[in-house]
């Protein structure tokens, strides 16, 4: 049985940036990473443009002008202004090229066709220059960009509508047991509702991993050694579910055994989570969590997700960490360190009752969970702790 932060420290080394390419139109390319260089293929503005609603001029040394005409945004025509000649303008619009400063219409008197400035201005005030953003041919975004919403808003103002960027794992979640059934069905004795599969597809869709199968094996050696070897053969990553511990009808090791996976680890001392397996096969990395429902989404969120970050070859790749004041009294069993579902809120943090692995209804309404290191046996209320914030 090895350390947390020895299995954290393996899955790091472990996984690496998977670097495939694919395509994306720009308003699904949320979350991606740029695979390449992205060129303007436009000068943004593309023309000069005004900041302000107001009125264009042609500067001369006085502050009285003779209004000639009117611009809005959308406009295309090219009023020709001598100096001391000016334009009514909206912001947006084309400031005509024989125009050299835009004032806001607040700082001028209006009196027909006649206005008068209410201040001295410089020349080009108010006038975005073309290309001010980035130029015909420039560099707009460099490859390895992730795109935010901000990218994409950037990316589609010069006219993209595809993108090149670095591809998301293919991921397979193989639920083991013969006591699941899927809602809808009849609860009949002895069967459980599958709960794990879609709390852990709707943790990699919550982080937009979408290329996600779900799997379901019977327990039966055979059928568990012929379906991890087709999931394995089709994905980059494969997360099991249950059937890693050491009961007569737990294959999922064994199996793993024969397909050669390498075993990288098996056991980590913690509470809860504690047989839970991290292999590699040639580059596929393969999970199996425990199937015990608040085990499996704590191993997801200590250990699979690390080997997610690192395949988008972020650098953030554990979940933030923070102290926080305990406002809650909480005694340990045993000597494994322990993951404690809690709620955080603005420096504090409060430990909830129903800490078994069997429970997910303390996660459902958890933010964070307390670590709670093997030196600790208990928290007291004022005690400052280790808090691991969790994705909402
Ligand atoms: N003799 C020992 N028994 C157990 C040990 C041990 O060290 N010695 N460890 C315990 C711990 S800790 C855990 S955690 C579990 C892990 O067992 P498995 O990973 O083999 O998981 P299963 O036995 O298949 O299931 C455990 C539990 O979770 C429920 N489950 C499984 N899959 C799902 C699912 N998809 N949706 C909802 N619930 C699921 C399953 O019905 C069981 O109740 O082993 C202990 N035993
Ligand atoms: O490690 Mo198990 O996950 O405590 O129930």
């Amino acid at each position: 049985m090895i350390s947390i932060s020895e299995a954290i420290q393996l899955v790091k080394h472990h996984s690496f940036p998977l670097l495939k390419k694919a395509h994306k139109p720009i308003e699904k390319s949320g979350g991606y990473k740029l695979y390449e260089d992205v060129f303007s293929s436009i000068n943004m503005p593309p023309f000069r443009q005004s900041a302000m609603d107001g009125y264009a001029l042609n500067l001369h040394d006085n502050l009285a002008y003779s209004l000639i005409g009117e611009v809005k945004a959308g406009d295309s025509h090219q009023p020709k202004l001598k100096k001391g000649e000016a334009v009514r303008i909206f912001t947006g619009a084309p400031v005509p090229d024989s125009a050299n400063a835009v004032i806001m219409q607040e700082k001028v008197l209006v009196d027909g066709s006649k206005i008068t400035l209410q201040i001295q201005i410089n020349i080009n005030l108010n006038i975005r220059p073309v290309g001010e953003q980035v130029k015909n041919g420039d560099l707009a975004l460099p490859k390895g960009t992730k795109l935010t919403p901000a990218a994409i808003g950037y990316l589609s103002s010069l006219g993209v509508q595809k993108v090149s960027v670095f591809k998301k794992p293919t991921i397979a979640i193989l639920n083991t047991g013969n006591e699941l059934v899927e809602a809808g069905e009849a609860l009949t004795y002895g069967k459980i509702y599958e709960s794990n599969s879609k709390m852990l597809q709707n943790a990699l869709y919550n982080h937009k991993y979408y290329d996600v199968t779900i799997h379901k094996i019977e327990d039966d050696y055979n059928k568990t050694v012929s379906k991890l070897n087709e999931v394995i053969n089709a994905n980059d990553l494969v997360i099991i579910s249950g059937g890693i511990s050491v009961g007569d009808y737990d294959f999922v090791g064994k199996a793993l055994e024969e397909l050669k996976v390498e075993p990288l680890f098996y056991k980590v001392k913690q509470k809860p989570g504690k047989p839970i397996f991290f292999g590699k096969k040639d580059d596929k990395l393969i999970f199996a969590l425990p199937g015990n429902p608040a085990a499996a989404l704590t191993c997801f969120y200590m250990y699979v997700y690390i080997a997610l970050q690192k395949f988008m070859d972020n650098s953030d790749v554990e979940l933030p960490r923070i102290k926080a004041k305990s406002v809650s009294k909480f005694t340990k069993s045993g000597d494994r360190p322990q993951f404690l579902k809690a709620i955080y809120n603005t420096g504090e943090v409060s430990i909830l009752e129903g800490q078994s692995s069997a429970m997910l209804q303390t996660f459902a309404v958890s933010n964070a969970m307390v670590f709670m290191d093997e030196s600790l046996s208990s928290i007291e209320i004022g005690d400052t702790v280790d808090v691991i914030l969790l994705p909402q």
